[in-house]
């Protein structure tokens, strides 16, 4: 055990040789720091000699895309170990295995996944995945089923909502996505030639009404074990493979907010696809697709979870009552619908962005992609109260964009 301190390569390199069962003794790693996200560091160590590797990820004390002036808990390297078990458990083959968690060192190890690639960037040269939509259903239908007071013991759920309070990652949320879009607030972060869009979000009331809504079920509805931070870039992919990292945001709340947060970010990627892509077929094609993907992924969702209650239900009135689960899904579907359109709001405007829309080369380009993906959010919220089937979200997309064929 060592006192907690950021790791360098070389510490990296020496924790990972007592790894006996993974490297042999006395093999000469290579490690590099690859962290490419906001808040933690990752260490690629491999053994050139018998080509075996892992992962390291260690909690930095403070939010590496601001610094030091933003402390932040390590215990979310727990939650995070944690998640990934439990999800490991209820969606076998969907999440890295871990190897070790050192609460000291803030520390996990866990599975090399780099014969894959991070979905967005996979989405961003324009690849295709026919078997996401399966894989993600299957993954979010498991994980949020069994954890529910659906699915599970309901007194050891509350213990679980003990294991997974996770306030400061939390307060993130709520602060960057929930509120601070809506104000002029230090945080955010657009390019000038928007400030008008920016500046309406602030004085939208209708607008902030829903969010506030939104805001207060994520505040209060402890409804199953949420990833927390389910976006395209927190999911590794091939076209057979679909492998879900980084649950350090996971906490118990509305199931609607790992779902949408998916298909705000498939959407963020079809926003990136404007009428300045050259190739208009291919744009066209490609929208298609995301759209496609994102219809298969509720509608398989809903058959999966729906089929779970059937087979799995702990819930007697649940289960008993006329109309219950048909009113239960409904209100899925809207949630999913209202935290889609909040993502892709805070994508714009507030402090981090996407990759997708954020590397759009031409200012003019770039800046119709964003007013695209703000007038999908805007409307996806306006949608959440009122929304009967995933494709008013569809429709919604095809008229923001213009004619787009699914
Ligand atoms: N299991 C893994 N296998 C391979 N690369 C990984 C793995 N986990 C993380 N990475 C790499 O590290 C990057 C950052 O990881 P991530 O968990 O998203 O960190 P953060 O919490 O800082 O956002 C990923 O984009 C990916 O490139
Ligand atoms: C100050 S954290 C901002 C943002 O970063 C997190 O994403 P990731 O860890 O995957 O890079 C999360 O989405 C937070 O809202």
């Amino acid at each position: 055990m060592s006192a907690y301190h950021p790791l360098n390569e070389t510490e990296a390199i020496a924790i990972a040789l007592t790894l006996t069962d993974v490297f042999p003794a006395g093999a000469a790693l290579a490690s590099r720091e690859i962290g490419d996200g906001n808040l933690n560091l990752v260490f690629h160590i491999s053994d050139p000699a018998s080509g075996r590797s892992i992962i390291m990820k260690q909690a930095l004390p403070y939010a590496k895309v601001v610094g030091e002036s933003w402390p932040l808990t390590l215990d979310r390297a727990r939650i995070e170990s944690e998640a990934l078990i439990q999800e490991g458990k209820l969606a076998p083959g969907l999440v890295p295995k871990v190897y070790s968690y050192d609460a000291d060192l803030a520390l996990t190890i866990m599975e090399d996944l780099s014969d894959h690639v991070i979905m967005r960037r996979g989405l961003i040269e324009g690849g295709k995945y026919p078997l996401f939509a399966e894989h993600i259903s299957t993954f979010l239908a498991q994980t949020l089923f069994f954890t529910s007071d659906l699915g599970m013991n309901q007194q050891d759920k509350k213990n679980r909502v003990r294991d997974f309070i996770n306030p400061e990652l939390c307060k993130i949320t709520e602060d960057l996505i929930f509120d601070h879009p809506y104000t002029d607030a230090d945080t955010n972060n657009f390019d000038e030639a928007i400030r008008d869009e920016a500046e309406a979000l602030w004085n939208d009331g209708p607008l902030q009404l829903e969010v506030a809504l939104l805001r207060e079920k994520f505040l209060t509805q402890a409804q199953a074990l949420l990833h927390g931070d389910l976006h395209t870039g927190s999911i590794f992919i091939t076209p057979d493979s679909t492998k879900v990292i980084d649950p350090e945001f996971a906490y118990f709340g509305p199931i609607g907010f790992d779902i949408g947060a998916i298909i705000a970010n498939l959407l963020t990627s079809f926003a990136s696809r404007g009428h300045w892509d050259t190739n208009e077929a291919a744009r066209d094609d490609f929208r298609s697709y995301l759209l496609v993907m994102i219809r298969d992924l509720w509608t398989k969702f809903d058959i999966k979870f729906r089929a779970l209650w059937e087979q799995h239900g702990v819930d007697r009135l649940a289960a008993a009552a006329p109309g219950y689960k048909d009113d239960y899904m409904l209100r899925l579907l809207r949630d999913t619908i209202g935290y889609a359109g909040s993502k892709i709001v805070r994508r714009i405007v507030g402090l981090a962005h996407v990759a997708e829309i954020g590397s759009i080369p031409d200012a003019a380009a770039r800046e119709q992609a964003q007013r695209l993906a703000l007038a999908i959010g805007k409307s996806l919220i306006k949608l959440n109260r009122s929304a009967t089937s995933i494709d008013e979200l569809i429709h919604t997309a095809q008229t923001a964009a213009g004619s787009v064929k699914v």
